[in-house]
């Protein structure tokens, strides 16, 4: 699996370490996640360019406010003691009536910054959520659509199902990590404008400052990395809590979770796993709730003995009352403002290494992909696909699926698979399909490897209709549309469809015909019986309407009589197609041109009905086992 650079590798390779979950990650590691950033940037700067400069904007002018009114504070206080002594001297106010008039103004000014400045912030506030939603939005069908283009074995690897809960969760809330670097630019200037002032009356106050806060900050950037070890290496365990509390409950498992009295069961193993999680994550949290109050003690000390300076230089007459408000002032918004900036920097960065699970699942490439020189899928097909020593592992299985398969798909031809569980039939089809490539040998199409063709073009060329095919909780007209989604608008094809799969006759009789939305799931919804979906499942052939149809156990779920319909329409559906059928009834099988026996993954005999009943071997064993069944 393709990862992003050092820092994935390295979280990829700690999950499977000995080291426990609360190992520790370096610092450069830490600072190494933050390269994450550009990209996030990027992201969601394309999701809105506008939203983002306004949202700049109006950051850059608020992060001014608190130094301008700080300023204005001292002003004020020094204009009062001012007047306060010349009204003394004077025995009353009312003579000082002018001088009272630059103070309203002064008390104006502060009005109008504390005015600004909330709307400001309401403004930037609407900003981070418009922008947020809207982020959240893109990403989601950007992991939609990547996951959709990725190879059916990654979805049979638990690793990649793990990596994908990780993006998943990282779709979300993302935009606070960009709202919380914009916020910490804009402490930056606002913590060098009160520096700037903070300066000209007491430069060393800042050093003072720097050291206290350092050690609170080394704290929180530590045991961030803990909590991201913690919920990493958790990831398979928090997915069994998904998966169980699925499973309790659910429409899909509520029948037989009921019926075999499963509840205790699963809410018992669902807490055991929870309780572990928990009692992990709050080792963890209580540890930081303690350091973290001693370090910020440390920083609380620094600022009372800079206040004490303050204080005492002003008692001694080297600054001003004003002065003393406003340094006061300063270095307690400074402090509290680098606290909060370095807090959020071990959080950015603590943020930033989930980022990377989300950048990492999106660098993960499909192996079975288009060639850079792809060639045009053959229409009408002249030859057929032809299978030259063709065999297939699932990934991480050492055990041959299929192997040495060799035989050819005339075009035009209907070809029936047989066998027993296991033997390859559904794999064969997946090949067939290119949902996988082979590990050895080859298939042709017209006498060109499969992996030659454009993919997008050889699966629009290809129908379909697996044995465990989607009960879509959709209407009943796009439970049939799915079969070529293209044409979802074209009723009459729908229509059409539905009729030759008999579905018709099932759609007519729902509340809201073809606009009746299937399944349990949405209120409105109604339940099909198993032969009834499967009816709706095999219009979706009929709408596709592909060059080569695959129907895997097309009447599994069908009575008699509608499989005995559905075969007298079967020519019609295959007229002028190549068609694989696979069944394990032989009345099915029988409607084949030539009927493909496997056994083991191989390949055991090949023929007409007919020849193979002459053959008199596993072919001619099978048929006379059901046979016997019937008598
Ligand atoms: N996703 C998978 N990962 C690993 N092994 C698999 C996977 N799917 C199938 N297999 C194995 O590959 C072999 C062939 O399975 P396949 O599903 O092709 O059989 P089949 O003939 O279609 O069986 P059935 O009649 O039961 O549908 C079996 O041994 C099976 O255990």
């Amino acid at each position: 699996m393709a990862t992003r650079n050092g820092t994935a590798r390295k979280t990829a390779k700690r999950k499977g370490s000995s080291r426990g979950p609360a190992e520790d990650l370096s610092f450069r590691e830490r600072l190494g996640a933050l390269s994450n950033l550009p990209p996030l940037f990027r992201l969601v700067w394309a999701t809105s360019p506008g939203l983002v400069t306004a949202n700049l904007a109006l950051r850059l002018v608020r992060s001014l406010v608190p130094v301008a009114m700080l300023y204005v504070g001292k002003l004020v206080v020094d204009e009062v003691v001012r007047v306060a002594a010349t009204a003394a001297d004077l025995g009353g106010l009312s003579a000082w009536g002018g001088a009272l008039e630059g103070l309203a103004w002064l008390l104006a000014a502060e009005l109008g910054l504390a005015v600004l400045s909330d709307v400001l912030g309401r403004a930037t506030a609407l900003c981070d959520s418009l922008l947020g939603d809207l982020f959240t939005n893109e990403t989601s069908v950007r992991l939609m659509r990547h996951a959709a283009a990725l190879d059916l074995a990654h979805f049979e690897n638990a690793d990649f199902y793990d990596q994908l809960e990780r993006a998943r969760r990282q779709t979300t809330g993302r935009m606070v990590l960009l709202s919380q670097v914009f916020g910490q630019a804009e402490s930056l200037i606002t913590v060098a404008s009160l520096g700037v002032g903070l300066a000209v009356y007491q430069p060393w106050l800042l050093v003072l400052l720097a050291v206290a806060l350092v050690p609170a900050f080394l704290g929180e950037a530590h045991f961030n990395a803990q909590s991201y070890s913690l919920a990493y290496s958790w990831t398979p365990e928090r997915r069994e809590l998904d998966y169980l509390r699925y499973v309790g409950a659910s429409d899909d498992t509520a029948k037989e979770v009921k019926v075999f009295g499963l509840n205790d069961y699963l809410a018992e193993r669902y807490r055991t796993l929870a309780d572990r999680y928990y009692l992990a994550n709050r080792s963890l949290a209580v540890r930081r709730a303690g350091w973290g109050g001693l370090l910020s003690a440390v920083g609380t000390l620094g600022y009372y003995a800079a206040y004490a300076v303050i204080v005492y230089r002003t008692a001694a007459g080297a600054f001003t009352i004003g002065d003393l408000t406003f340094l006061a002032g300063s270095f307690g918004r400074m402090r509290s403002l680098l606290e909060g900036l370095l807090a959020s920097f071990s959080d950015v960065s603590g943020r930033a290494l989930y980022l990377e699970d989300l950048f990492s699942f999106f660098e993960i490439e499909p192996a079975v992909a288009t060639p850079p020189n792809a060639v045009p899928v053959p229409d009408p097909i002249a030859e057929g696909f032809a299978f030259e020593g063709v065999g297939f592992r699932y990934p991480g299985s050492e055990v041959w699926a299929v192997r040495d398969l060799t035989f050819t798909l005339r075009a035009g031809e209907a070809l029936a698979l047989v066998g027993e569980n296991g033997a390859g039939k559904t794999t064969l089809v997946k090949l067939l399909a290119r949902l996988y490539d082979p590990d050895e040998g080859r298939i042709l199409l017209d006498g060109r490897d499969l992996r030659d063709y454009d993919l997008d073009e050889l699966r629009s060329a290809i129908g379909v209709i697996f044995q465990d095919f989607v009960r879509y909780h959709l209407t009943a007209s796009e439970n049939i549309a799915v079969g070529r989604i293209a044409e979802r608008g074209d009723r009459p094809r729908i229509e059409t469809s539905a009729e030759r799969s008999l579905a018709d006759a099932v759609i007519e009789s729902l509340p809201e015909g073809y606009d009746q939305t299937l399944g349990k799931r949405f209120s409105a919804g109604v339940d099909l019986s198993g032969g009834q979906w499967q009816k709706v499942a095999l219009g979706r052939a009929y709408m596709r309407d592909a060059q080569l149809l695959i129907l895997d156990e097309p009447t599994a779920a069908l009575d008699a009589r509608a499989e005995y319909e559905v075969f007298e329409r079967f020519k019609d559906l295959t007229e002028g197609k190549t068609a694989v059928l696979i069944s394990h009834r032989f009345s099915t099988v029988r409607m084949a041109d030539r009927i493909l026996v496997l056994d083991g993954g191989r390949v055991e005999e090949v023929g007409t009905h007919e020849e193979l009943l002459r053959a008199g071997r596993r072919y001619a064993e099978l048929f006379e086992l059901q046979a016997q069944g019937y008598r």
